[in-house]
């Protein structure tokens, strides 16, 4: 497994070996030990998700509040999509700063983004699977949108196709509404909790 740091520290990719024969493909997307070695606890798991998207579905920004948070492990089994995260927690050295990684069935990337990190992908082909891990389970009143347009946040969507999103997305604060509205994870919770959950391996 090979592993990068993202511009936002503690955010990784992952690149699995993936072993092709005659009859097709064989991966591990998530691995414990090298996730382990650089999270500094294992990922809990309290739910899978799945979701299917048109191209051009751009889905996201969401966050979880913290605590306890939702972090997730993402990967791509079907079609192709730019995954982007975003740091959302406020006071931290890299707030707004964001980084994007594409997701496709041939590299069988995966990201990793720890609990007040905020997440959106765009389907960059039709019937796009995302598939991912998540560490708590759905709490809808703990769960919150950014705008995925907000111009100061400038996120990497592609110009070439329509863009298509939730009504809930469409209607979302920028970074700057949400901050001043209170909404946002604190960068000091937020390393709290990370704290606690080295302690509780
Ligand atoms: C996320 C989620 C949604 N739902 C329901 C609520 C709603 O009726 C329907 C669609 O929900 P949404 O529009 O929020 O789905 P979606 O826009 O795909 O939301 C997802 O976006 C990406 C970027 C994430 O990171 C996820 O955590 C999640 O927030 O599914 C659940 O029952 N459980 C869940 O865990």
């Amino acid at each position: 497994m090979e592993v990068r740091e993202l511009k936002i520290p503690g955010c990784f990719e992952f690149t699995p070996r993936s072993f092709p024969d005659e009859r097709g493909v064989f991966v591990s997307p998530y691995q414990e030990e090298p996730f382990v070695k650089v999270v500094g606890h294992p990922l809990r798991l309290a739910q899978s998700n799945h979701s299917r998207s048109r191209r051009g579905s751009v889905r996201g920004l969401h966050f979880a509040d913290v605590p306890p948070g939702q972090a997730k492990y993402v990967y791509c089994p079907s079609g192709a999509l730019l995954d982007v995260v975003v740091d959302i927690r406020a006071g931290s050295p890299t707030f707004g700063v964001w980084d994007a990684v594409r997701l496709d069935p041939v590299d069988f990337r995966a990201m990793y983004l720890p609990e007040g990190i905020g997440h959106a992908f765009i389907a960059l082909e039709d019937d796009t699977v995302i598939s991912y891990l998540c560490s708590t389970p759905y709490n809808p009143p703990a769960e919150h949108a950014i705008s995925p347009m907000d111009p100061a946040l400038g996120l990497p969507w592609p110009d070439d196709m329509e863009l298509l999103l939730s009504q809930k997305d469409t209607a979302a604060p920028t970074l700057a509404e949400a901050e001043s509205s209170g909404l946002l994870p604190r960068y000091d919770e937020c390393l709290a909790r990370y704290r606690e959950l080295r302690i509780l391996g």
